[in-house]
């Protein structure tokens, strides 16, 4: 039996007058996951997210957080980062923790702040003004404002949004680092390497609508891909070219690609083919597809 998700949404619609942001969306979060929704622009990412999070009102269909329908003490569980929060330029990050926390009312103790600053590798910092820090460091302090209170959730929009290539090597050793300390994390994201990197679990949003969600694996193994190459592989691809269960052929740089209906792909078999019509092959094995190829296979049709 599936454990009981985290988050639900039934039916959740939502419109800006005649924009349709959200088309009656169904989504279980399992627990434990760190779920990434990935969209192109405009595709409904943040409206969802605002929905969840009671910054915006659903026109129908409702959601539940822990199998129950909103309220304070469930509000509680959920950390959240939506958008960059307003810090004070001259306050340190210490200080501007203090104020978030007084705001919010969580994670109150100065042990939390601490703890905060220590998860996000703030604390040696903590001293100096949010005008001095760099644009990662800005975000990890956004980040321990979502953690005040230590919140069974925590959803982020876009948590590596602007930052350079370091920046986001950094958030993504904190999620990671997170999700190993038990929180469960949903965030929307237009980095595809990023969710292949971090996500366990995905949905693929497109015109308001879910087009496709499940693990990580499932969304990408719709299909066995066989890399090969011989010798000569105009010649290889001949032979290969009515293996049984093969889909299409594709020639790509020194290698051919097989791609199979998913559980077809035999390597094995392909070798023996090979080997039967006297050619010996120079490379054999089983190609994992990217996330990029699926996300452009499943949003231009
Ligand atoms: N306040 C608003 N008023 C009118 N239309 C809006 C408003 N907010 C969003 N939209 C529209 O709703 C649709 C979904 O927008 P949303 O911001 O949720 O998408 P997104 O996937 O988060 O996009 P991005 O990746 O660009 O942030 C888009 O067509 C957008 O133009």
């Amino acid at each position: 039996m599936n454990p009981s998700p985290i988050l639900e949404l039934q039916q959740v619609s939502k419109s800006y007058g005649r924009i349709k942001a959200l088309k009656a969306i169904d989504l279980c979060i399992p627990p434990g996951s760190v779920f990434g929704i990935l969209g192109p622009n405009g595709s409904g990412k943040t409206t969802l997210l605002s929905i969840v999070l009671d910054v915006l009102a659903a026109d129908k269909g409702r959601y539940l957080w822990f199998g129950q329908e909103g309220g304070p003490e469930v509000r509680r569980k959920i950390g959240s980062l939506l958008e960059t929060p307003n810090f004070y330029h001259y306050l340190s990050g210490e200080d501007n923790l203090r104020v978030t926390s007084s705001i919010s009312g969580r994670g109150q103790s100065p042990e939390a702040i601490t703890k905060a600053l220590q998860i996000v590798k703030l604390e040696e910092r903590r001293k100096s003004r949010f005008s001095t820090y760099s644009l990662g460091m800005k975000q990890r302090l956004a980040i321990a404002a979502a953690l005040l209170g230590d919140p069974a959730v925590l959803v982020f929009d876009e948590p590596t949004n602007g930052l350079d290539p370091v920046g986001i090597a950094e958030i993504r050793e904190l999620i990671r680092q997170l999700h190993a300390a038990g929180h469960t994390i949903i965030m929307a994201s237009h980095l595809l390497d990023e969710v292949e990197k971090v996500c366990s679990h995905m949905a693929i949003l497109k015109s308001g609508q879910i087009i496709t969600t499940g693990s990580v694996e499932e969304v990408l193994a719709d299909e066995d891909i066989v890399e090969v190459s011989a010798a000569d592989n105009t010649q290889l691809a001949a032979i290969l070219d009515h293996t049984s269960g093969l889909k299409r052929l594709e020639k790509e740089q020194q290698v051919l690609l097989l791609y199979f209906e998913k559980g077809m792909a035999d390597p094995a078999k392909i070798n023996q083919l090979a080997w039967e019509r006297g050619i010996t092959l120079k490379h054999l094995s089983v190609r994992k597809k990217r996330l990029e190829t699926r996300f452009f296979e499943l949003t231009n049709n």
